[in-house]
């Protein structure tokens, strides 16, 4: 029943370096995943990622190599008719390759929501809510740009929450940035920031100190993605929320951390849980145990962005929001009609499956592969 199974890399430029502390972007190099059935149905996936293996162990030419040689087989051969049963198979044949598998596992569920007459978040138990708020990652590496972009953000309500990449400066230096762009923004203006795991234990210690006595709302992934015991360690000592982000690897790995309770608040990230039924499962492990919720992203396009959405809109509990700006960071469009973002939060189609239209026509002509 499916036809055909292709990957496309897509290089966009960004609005302007987006500085992390594992790599700067002027690109983001989005992978998408198509698939089509015999019935004439089309579904899409996304599987990107951040600087290449700067962030994540897949690439995108991981990615493609792998859905071509491994993936595409299975499901060109695949005659069951059953979603959850060529999932299941997928995941038997395939270990690993987690954004792969988000890919693919969305562009069936896209498929099979289509069929159905639904919109996607109704297979994955249904809408909570149908917009979610987004904040905005501040990363030009420059405090004054920092600012005067938060302040144009407030005014044409697109974000009043802010996340700050650090870690690529001694934690002294980018305390002092962060503590600069909170009171310039006021106490109103939630503001969090994200270490992408670059301090010690001892860095930790310190540089979390200052920010939770300057007024920080959110740390995340301070530490090393192994380092699982140090993350507990700092989520008891400190008031400020610690928040895991790449220490989870899925289901397993967030039921690894909750156990401990060795985190105040979970990102879950549809791709890094290894697809959208993975990522509601981890939201579940974060419930039972008492641990929050914010939904992250790995800065996918319009397609990871809105399968996202979908899943996050599923969720009881969503106390830190959403990061789901990707597509607000490129500076091209990929779809018929963009994405709704106003009055502070994604909007979310009603029209069956993903509720996109993908412009393939733009596509073409920004592909790489
Ligand atoms: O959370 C990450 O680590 C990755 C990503 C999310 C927002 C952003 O600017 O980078
Ligand atoms: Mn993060």
């Amino acid at each position: 029943m499916y036809t055909s199974v292709d990957t496309l890399i897509v290089g966009i430029p960004t609005i302007r370096p987006h500085k992390l502390s594992v790599t700067t972007m002027q690109v983001q190099t989005l992978v998408l995943v198509k698939i089509t059935t015999e019935d004439g149905l089309v579904g899409w996936g996304e599987a990107t990622t951040i600087g290449g293996l700067n962030y994540a162990a897949e690439s995108p030419e991981s990615v493609k190599a792998n859905v071509e040689h491994y993936f595409a087989p299975l499901l060109l051969q695949d005659k069951s008719d059953n979603v959850a049963q060529t999932l299941k198979q997928v995941n038997k044949a395939i270990n690993g390759n987690r954004f792969a598998k988000c890919a693919v596992q969305t562009a069936l569920l896209d498929i099979q929501a289509q069929r159905l007459g639904v919109p996607l978040s109704e297979l994955l138990g249904g809408r909570l809510r149908n917009s979610l708020p987004v904040l905005w990652t501040l990363a030009s590496g420059d405090t004054d740009k920092d600012i005067a972009e938060a302040q144009k953000m407030i005014a044409a309500k697109r974000h009043n929450t802010f996340k700050l990449k650090i870690g690529s400066n001694p934690w002294q230096q980018d305390v002092e940035h962060v503590i600069a762009i909170k009171q310039a923004l006021g106490k109103d203006v939630s503001v969090r920031v994200d270490v992408n795991r670059a301090w010690s234990e001892m860095e930790c210690i310190h540089g979390i100190q200052a920010l939770q006595d300057g007024g920080i709302d959110l740390v995340e992934q301070p530490c090393a993605i192994e380092n699982t015991d140090a993350l507990r360690r700092l989520t008891e000592r400190f008031d400020v929320a610690i928040m895991a982000d790449e220490a989870l690897t899925g289901p397993y790995s967030a039921y690894r951390v909750a156990k401990n309770h060795g985190a105040h608040v979970f990102a879950v990230k549809i791709a890094q849980s290894g697809g959208l039924l993975e990522a509601k499962e981890v939201a579940t492990v974060a419930k039972l145990a008492g641990i929050d919720l914010y939904g992250g992203t790995m800065l996918e396009g319009p397609i990871g962005t809105i399968a996202s959405a979908h899943t996050f809109a599923t969720f009881e509990n969503l106390a830190f929001g959403t990061e789901l700006f990707g597509p607000l960071l490129l500076t091209e469009e990929i779809l018929t009609e963009p994405l709704q973002y106003r009055d502070f939060e994604l909007h979310l189609p009603t029209a069956p499956g993903l509720g996109v239209v993908v412009d393939e026509n733009k596509i073409d002509a920004l592909r790489h592969q």
